[in-house]
């Protein structure tokens, strides 16, 4: 069972739950966007989105913590292999870190979307 295909695959998901709650415990970043998250879910209950509104709410929240964590591993690989500064390195975060605004910026239109006619 501890080298099936199913063991390796359980195994794995272990891994990654663990991934996320280093994320959740230990990075700043993510722990605005969990809050932030938990803020907009109580909006969404508040003003009764729709069944879509929460589909595409739950999007948005799942796209920026992801590239969100990504962005952190990406950054803590750069720091591993190159910890001095380094022009490319600087490249590679800001590239990393452009992904985090590009959904960010997503999420923020789609927030729009949902909540600007309950303010009407
Ligand atoms: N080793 C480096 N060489 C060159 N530029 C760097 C280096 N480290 C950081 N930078 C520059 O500083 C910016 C911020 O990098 P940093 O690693 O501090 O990320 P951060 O966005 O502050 O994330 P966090 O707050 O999670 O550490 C990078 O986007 C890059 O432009």
């Amino acid at each position: 069972m501890k080298n099936s295909f199913l063991g390796k695959r359980i195994r794995g998901g272990g891994y990654a739950i663990k991934g996320a709650w280093l994320l959740v415990k230990h990075e700043p970043s993510i722990q605005v966007q969990f809050v932030i998250s938990i803020l907009v879910c109580i909006a969404g209950w508040y003003f009764g989105i729709s069944r879509t509104e929460w589909i595409f709410q739950f999007f948005a929240i799942g796209l920026v913590m992801s590239t969100e964590g990504l962005n952190t591993a990406i950054e803590a690989m750069a720091d591993f292999v190159h910890p001095d500064f380094h022009n490319k390195i600087g490249h590679i975060k800001d590239v990393a870190a452009g992904a985090v605004f590009i959904s960010a910026l997503i999420a923020v239109i789609i927030a729009v979307f949902i909540y600007y006619p309950y303010f009407q």
